[in-house]
C-alpha cells in the first residue's frame, strides 16, 4: 500500500484560528499538471489589467482571466466573464468532487516569474455572500501563500505546488488577508485558478 499517495489526494484540515483551511497537495484530475499548466498557458485570453490604488492607476503585477457565470467587481473594476472552457470545467469537477462545494466562476492568475506578486487581501466581496468558500488550484512553480491575521501578530505560510488544492472557507476572509509575495531568486511561471460561488443577481 502507497501511504504517500493516499494522503496526496485527501483534503485535510489545516488548523487555524478564525477560520476554516484545508489542502490537497495533488487535486486528482484526467491530466498531468504538467500538460494542464501547458495548455492554461496557451488556452487562455491573458489580460494585464490596471487597477486603481490610492487614486492612481497601475498594472497588476501578473495577467488575469475571468470566466463562469457572473459579473466581478473588485479594486475597482469589473470583469465582464467569458464561458467556462472544457479544461475549466474539467477542473471545477475536480474541485468540487473533493471538496463538497459548489462554484460558478473562477479568477484565473498567470505569475509569469519571480517579479509577479499578488498583494494581500480578503476576498470579501458581497456577492461572495458572508462565509464564502473560495478553492485555489495552482500549477506550474511553486509559491509561498502568506495569510496574516487581521487584529493579531500571526502568520501562516503554505507552499502551494504543482497540481495542489488549497480551500479557505469559514470566517477565514473576516480575519485574515492572504498574498503572494514577490521572489527573489528566479522562477518558472506559475497558473492559479481561484473558483468562487458568485450570487447571480
Ligand atoms: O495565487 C494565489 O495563490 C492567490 C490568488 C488569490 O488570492 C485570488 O485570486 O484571490
Ligand atoms: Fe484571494
Amino acid at each position: 500500500m502507497d501511504l504517500f499517495s493516499e494522503q496526496d489526494d485527501t483534503l485535510r484540515a489545516i488548523p487555524i484560528e478564525d477560520g476554516e483551511l484545508y489542502f490537497m497537495r495533488r487535486l486528482p484530475l484526467p491530466l498531468a499538471p504538467v500538460e494542464v499548466l501547458a495548455r492554461l498557458l496557451a488556452e487562455t485570453d491573458w489580460r494585464a489589467e490596471a487597477i486603481t490604488l490610492w487614486g492612481k492607476q497601475m498594472m497588476q503585477p501578473r495577467l488575469t482571466a475571468w470566466h463562469g457565470e457572473a459579473r466581478y467587481t473588485y479594486s475597482g473594476m469589473t470583469l465582464e466573464p467569458l464561458p467556462f472552457t472544457p479544461l475549466q470545467l474539467a477542473i471545477k469537477d475536480a474541485v468540487e468532487r473533493a471538496s463538497g462545494r459548489r462554484f460558478n466562476s473562477v479568477l484565473l492568475n498567470h505569475y509569469r516569474d519571480e517579479r509577479d506578486s499578488m498583494g494581500f487581501h480578503s476576498d470579501d466581496e458581497k456577492e461572495l455572500g458572508p462565509n464564502p468558500a473560495i478553492a485555489s488550484v495552482s500549477f506550474g512553480e511553486a509559491r509561498t501563500f502568506i495569510l496574516k491575521h487581521k487584529r493579531q501578530p500571526k502568520t501562516v505560510k503554505i507552499d502551494l505546488g504543482d497540481g495542489s488544492l488549497l480551500l479557505m472557507a469559514g470566517a477565514l476572509q473576516h480575519n485574515w488577508r492572504h498574498g503572494i509575495n514577490k521572489e527573489k531568486v528566479a522562477r518558472g511561471p506559475r497558473v492559479n485558478l481561484t473558483f468562487r460561488l458568485i450570487d447571480l443577481p
